[in-house]
């Protein structure tokens, strides 16, 4: 009997591989951050041969950590940054571009194009998503419209399109299977998540040929054997998810009314909206949670493009830290912010703003402004926007909330939780385990193959490690946000649109 699921946890800043018991346990990990590429303002790549290199040198080093064969593996999870294009030839098996990520804003003008040709409400009502830059379907139509020869190549049929999980099983099977699931498909704005199906308007839309698109399976099933030479070789590849909807199955939200929050590069929260896709009055995301046995959830998602990645920019950027969690001690160097407020609108807003133009912008700087008030605004702009959206999910849904379950790698900062159960007014519950996207996508490939029997199975394993109790009043918490609404509207609009 195999003893453990491997997880490929591929996020924005880097590939992750986890080996998890059947308790659910990690038992091994290995993680390798990779280059982010900004070849101009607004403008995010990756190198998708890179992401496949780091991705499978984790894998194999994870198992040699372990010290564990193919044997002992029963399957395989991939959970991936969800959105960001990758395009190849499909003779060469190569990029003909690199990748264009999720935060990526080129593609802003197209976007404003389509929705003042009157577009606008046809995709909202097929695809759940806002009309924005975010999404896979007009990057995709960017790469065929830049890189030479594209759209005739395109045209012929040589080549494929896929989000980061069709990238990686594709490299797995030597390029002999080209598939993505439900989740994934459902942030690319040309899937339909009514019809459940690649919608052939959307395709139009954006001039993308069908023949480029993966075939689109359940998250959680048998999709092939990997067959590249690593030591995970001839192991089944058997769930597929985007990183959120994998953490939400990962918190074990798997009825309608359950609820988490994500901080990694971005912030997400998503709730389980059950059977039906609900839509939303305050402009956040209808999706799909996940297929499975043929039945599929839906969700209602809020979108933060910068969340924990606010951090990395002050490591990379500005310089102002070493490593990320140097951040703790510059943050509880100083008793508040001293006033100041950081927007971190550095890929425009997502949810609930939608403003591809807005900027990110600090505010009420002094004289006596130091480097650690400005780190303590940044780690207060990701409770700020989460709490943005959990504003917005309680205005959509009647869902009654009591507490807030959180992950993800900024997760980890106590003072962070601490302040967004101050301005939430709300118990902030992290798990033992917050490597939950990981977690979730071992769960949908554990499931398929009688690992785990079934979910009930699964929700035996949760363990809270620390819950975070509200500690300013309620005035005090709305006096806070009340400075915040103020700042995001001046960041607002700030870049103008390409003439
Ligand atoms: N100790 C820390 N305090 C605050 N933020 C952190 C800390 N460690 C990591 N981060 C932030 O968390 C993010 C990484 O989280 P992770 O869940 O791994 O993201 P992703 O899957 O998007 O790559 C990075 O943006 C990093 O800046
Ligand atoms: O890389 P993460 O974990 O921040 O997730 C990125 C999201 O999937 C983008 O939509």
């Amino acid at each position: 009997m195999s003893r453990f699921v491997l997880s490929l946890d591929q996020g924005t800043t880097s590939s992750r591989a986890i080996l998890f018991d059947t308790s659910g346990n990690p038992v091994a990990s290995e993680q390798e951050e990779f280059a982010q590429i900004f070849p101009k303002p607004g403008w995010v790549e990756h190198d998708a041969m890179e992401i496949w290199r780091c991705q499978s040198a984790v894998a194999d080093a994870v198992m040699q950590k372990a010290k564990v064969t193919a044997a002992d593996v029963a399957a395989i999870g991939i959970t991936n940054q969800r959105e960001t294009t990758v395009v190849w030839n499909r003779e060469t098996g190569k990029p003909i571009h690199n990748a264009i990520v999720w935060q990526d804003r080129r593609t802003a003008g197209k976007i404003d194009q389509l929705v003042a040709d009157g577009n606008g409400d046809q995709i909202r009502a097929k695809t759940g998503l806002m009309p924005d830059a975010y999404f896979s379907g007009s990057k995709v139509a960017w790469i065929l419209d830049h890189v030479p020869g594209a759209r005739e190549s395109a045209r012929r049929g040589l080549l494929a399109f896929g989000t980061i999980d069709s990238w990686l099983v594709y490299q797995l099977t030597k390029g002999r299977v080209h598939i993505t699931d439900p989740s994934n498909a459902s942030r690319t704005m040309l899937y339909n998540i009514h019809t459940l199906d690649w919608d052939d308007a959307l395709l139009d839309m954006f001039r993308v040929p069908r023949s480029m698109l993966p075939e689109v399976r359940e998250s959680s099933e048998v999709y092939a054997e990997v067959e590249v030479d690593m030591l995970c070789r001839g192991v089944p590849i058997a769930g597929i998810a985007g990183d959120q909807h994998a953490a939400l199955f990962g918190q074990n939200c798997f009825k309608k009314g359950a609820l988490k929050n994500t901080y990694g590069t971005g912030c997400f929260m998503l709730v389980n909206t059950g059977d039906k896709p609900t839509v939303s009055q305050n402009r956040l995301l209808t999706t799909i949670a996940w297929k499975r046995k043929e039945q599929v959830k839906y969700a209602l998602e809020g979108s933060v493009f910068i969340g924990g990645a606010v951090v990395q920019w002050l490591r990379d950027g500005l310089g102002m830290i070493k490593k990320s969690s140097d951040i703790r001690g510059l943050c509880d160097s100083v008793e508040d912010s001293g006033g100041v407020v950081m927007v971190p609108a550095l890929a425009g807003l997502g949810a609930p703003h939608w403003d591809q133009y807005a900027r990110g912008a600090i505010f009420g700087l002094t004289r006596g402004t130091t480097t650690a008030h400005i780190a303590r605004a940044a780690v207060e702009s990701m409770a700020f926007q989460s709490a943005d959206l959990l504003t917005a999910m309680q205005a959509d849904t009647d869902f009654k909330i009591s507490q807030l379950h959180v992950d993800g790698g900024a997760a980890i900062d106590d003072f962070l939780l601490q302040f967004q159960a101050d301005i939430l007014q709300l118990p902030i519950v992290r798990p033992k385990m917050f490597e939950t996207t990981a977690l979730g996508a071992a769960y949908l490939a554990g499931l398929a193959t009688g690992v785990w029997r079934d979910t009930a199975e699964l929700e035996k394993n949760w363990q809270v490690d620390r819950i975070f109790e509200p500690q300013i009043a309620p005035y005090e918490a709305a006096e806070k946000k009340a400075v915040w609404n103020e700042a995001v509207k001046r960041s607002m609009h700030w870049e103008k649109p390409e003439k």
